[in-house]
């Protein structure tokens, strides 16, 4: 029997526009790549269908403008969706489309089922909090109230991505890019999330400091067996990370497998390109 995947995401669609006939109608078919001539709208994420078990990393990478932040940005309730559903696998509500829940439901998955680390820590922070302010406010959101438990966690957590202690009332604002991505990091997981995002995490950080923020999150789910989502347009971050890997272009999967197969015996001719690119 096969296992249950602990986020299963189906037909998922978000367009930026309204579409017209020309679009609408495949034999018309106005749009180029993921953009439609005749009317201007945009099909950032067409028809995308994922499993994602527990514990594994699933990497998605495509070049910029293949919607991959869309997508993050669909499954974590940031954007509405066009069309699609989605499925968390949680005692009682497995068969519950998340996208058809009242807000209140989808802060509530938030604030307990997912985790969400962005390329910007500015979009993941309050920069003018102290660091372990950062971690109690997620705790208080998931329904903590005791300051002496949350002050114990948010030490564990800001240990655990190598903040020293005695910066821990400092703002991340303070801090350099490579610490606020750690801070966003220990506030991502201050809940215990069962699934955490991760978008373009390492983008624009020197390469030592890349190396050092990829090791973390590796041995975060060594040690804790989270599931994760990377997205990147880096082939190397996903080679590091992922155990099984989808590749987007223009909005769409165009190919997907374990990371080595993919990497190893590319099929699709842009993943080829992708891969031969860092030969
Ligand atoms: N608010 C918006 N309005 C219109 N089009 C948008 C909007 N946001 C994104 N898009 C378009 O959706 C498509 C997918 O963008 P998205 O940012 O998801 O790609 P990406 O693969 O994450 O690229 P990058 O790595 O550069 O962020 C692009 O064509 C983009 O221009």
């Amino acid at each position: 029997m096969h296992e249950t995947p602990i986020l299963r995401v189906e037909n998922l669609c978000k367009q930026y526009g309204t579409g017209c006939q020309e679009c609408q109608d495949k034999e018309r078919n106005s749009v180029e790549k993921n953009y439609c001539k005749s009317c201007g709208t945009v099909f950032a994420v067409r028809d995308i269908s994922l499993d994602l078990y527990r514990g594994e990393i699933l990497g998605i990478v495509g070049e910029s403008g293949s919607g991959k932040s869309t997508m993050m940005q669909c499954l974590y309730f940031d954007t509405d969706i066009t069309s699609g559903a989605a499925y968390i696998n949680r005692p009682g509500k497995e068969n519950e489309n998340v996208f058809e829940l009242s807000s209140q439901q989808k802060r509530m998955i938030r604030n307990h089922d997912y985790g969400m680390v962005y390329q910007n820590p500015v979009h993941g922070l309050k920069m003018n909090f102290s660091s372990i302010g950062n971690i109690a406010e997620k705790l208080i959101a998931a329904g903590n109230r005791n300051v002496s438990d949350m002050e114990a966690t948010g030490k564990r957590l800001l240990t655990n991505v190598h903040i020293p202690l005695h910066r821990m009332k400092e703002e991340p604002e303070k801090f350099s890019g490579g610490m606020q991505q750690r801070v966003q990091i220990a506030k991502a997981l201050s809940n215990n999330p069962p699934i955490l995002f991760l978008d373009e995490v390492t983008t624009g950080l020197d390469l030592s400091v890349q190396a050092n923020v990829l090791d973390l999150i590796k041995k975060i789910q060594r040690e804790l067996q989270i599931s994760m989502i990377v997205v990147s347009h880096d082939l190397a971050v996903i080679r590091m990370l992922a155990d099984r890997t989808i590749v987007m272009l223009n909005g769409e999967i165009i190919e997907e497998g374990l990371t080595d197969q993919v990497l190893e015996d590319p099929q699709h001719a842009y993943t080829q390109q992708l891969v031969y690119s860092l030969l």
